[in-house]
């Protein structure tokens, strides 16, 4: 699909999603490939993101310049059991899911959007039944390989669903399926641009050794415990073999420095430890020679444009078994390891120490995860999002 040939003199688009950094950062990515294909070709664009006040698009959007406003949501959690699904919390999200929609509704046909860009979280309800309300295009955008909560509610109201891969073709209902088009999950241009030099001088990682590997431990933008544990449990082994930089969440940072302080001092050189890595992501993701991580879809399509050797510590609890889905994927095509069930110490070190002491290991790897990466997604998006509003 090419729709460059026809992009408007302007264009309104309002997006809405958020919640994690899933669903946040392919918002984010396809607003800024739109912008710079409408400007490429003296058009402008205005864009609104509608997202909820404690989610990370709340501090995304406005660092980006980006105008956002929030309305109210709410979970509503499915149980068999009646008296649970009147707990105090599900009544109140109950008043706040319509609440949302009539303030949604208000912002659609104020803000007159071309499109509305739905990219999943509770937030993306609300908008994107104000959506059909209005009588505008929705466009959903599914990370996952099964539709998340949001989009599931939202399908019927959808102009196009855009999913990440083709494996969520056949999960489709029929009537659905045959509005959904495959363009792959959006990755950030500035994830694919690191430099190792820079992440060394930025994080001052001057005790590393660069004659050995790096392994970039991350467990998303919270931590997991599951990985800190692990980790913990073989890190002087771990460090006598690679460097480390471990992002384990920045409530666990106090308690893992102190597990840290008995290493002995050469070890302890080749050891970073931090909460959360901001903007330096990149250069940390060009210095990582193998990746031990959980298996959100966010991180799978950036792992997998980049081509890098990783070890998949699926959440166990995401919905549907959604992460241990991802992992599995790609381990079967040889593009990366899974640890499921159980996972020991002794498990990631069996997975880990091959890769770090065979580097064709890594290559092999690597070139598996590549094929799987989709560094034309945002395009793809932005041109699904175009067609929805020329029809
Ligand atoms: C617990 C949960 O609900 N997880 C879901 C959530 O993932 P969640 O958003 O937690 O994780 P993802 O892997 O999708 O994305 C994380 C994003 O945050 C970035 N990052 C992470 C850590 C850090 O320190 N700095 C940083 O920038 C990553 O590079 C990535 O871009 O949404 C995904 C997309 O719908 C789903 O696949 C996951 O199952």
């Amino acid at each position: 699909m090419n729709t460059s040939s026809v992009l408007p003199r302007s264009f309104r688009l309002l997006v809405t999603g958020g919640g994690t950094g899933g669903h946040t950062y392919p918002a984010l990515t396809a607003i800024r490939t739109l912008q710079g294909r409408l400007a490429a070709a003296g058009s402008t664009l205005d864009v609104l993101w509608i997202g909820t006040a404690n989610g990370l698009e709340a501090r995304v959007a406005p660092a980006e310049g980006i105008p956002f406003r929030t309305v109210a949501t709410g979970k509503i959690r499915r149980s068999a059991n009646p008296l649970k699904m009147l707990s105090a919390a599900n009544v109140k999200d109950m008043v706040r899911v319509p609440l949302g929609v009539a303030q949604a509704r208000s912002i659609v046909s104020g803000f007159q959007p071309d499109v509305v860009l739905a990219t999943g979280g509770y937030v993306a309800v609300p908008a994107g039944l104000a959506a059909r309300l209005c009588r505008v295009p929705l466009v959903l955008h599914e990370q996952t390989v099964r539709l998340g909560l949001a989009n599931r509610k939202l399908a019927s109201s959808a102009t196009r669903i855009a999913v990440s891969s083709e494996s969520s073709l056949a999960l489709l209902p029929a009537e659905v399926r045959e509005r959904a088009v495959v363009t792959g999950n959006p990755v950030r241009p500035e994830v694919l641009g690191g430099h190792p030099d820079k992440a060394v001088e930025a994080l001052a990682l001057y005790g590393f050794e660069r004659r050995l590997p790096t392994v970039y431990v991350t467990g998303g933008a919270q931590g997991a415990q599951q990985i800190n544990g692990i980790v913990r449990d073989v890190l002087p082994w771990l460090l006598s073999h690679a460097n480390v930089i471990h992002q384990c969440g920045p409530a666990n940072v106090d308690e893992l420095r102190s597990a840290a302080a008995g290493l002995d001092p050469t070890l302890a050189g080749r050891y970073h430890l931090c909460g959360f890595v901001g903007p330096e992501l990149p250069d940390v993701l060009a210095l990582a020679d193998v990746v031990v991580s959980r298996s959100g879809a966010g991180t799978l399509a950036e792992l997998t444009a980049l081509g890098k050797p990783a070890v998949f510590v699926p959440l166990a609890t995401s919905a549907g078994n959604e992460q241990a889905h991802n992992a599995r994927h790609l381990a079967d095509a040889g593009a990366a390891l899974a640890l499921l069930g159980e996972v020991t110490g002794q498990a990631l070190q069996n997975a880990v120490g091959p890769l770090l002491t065979a580097p064709a290991r890594r290559t092999a790897m690597a070139e598996q995860a590549r094929a799987h990466g989709r560094p034309d997604a945002a395009n793809r998006l932005v041109d699904v999002v175009l067609s929805a509003a020329s029809r």
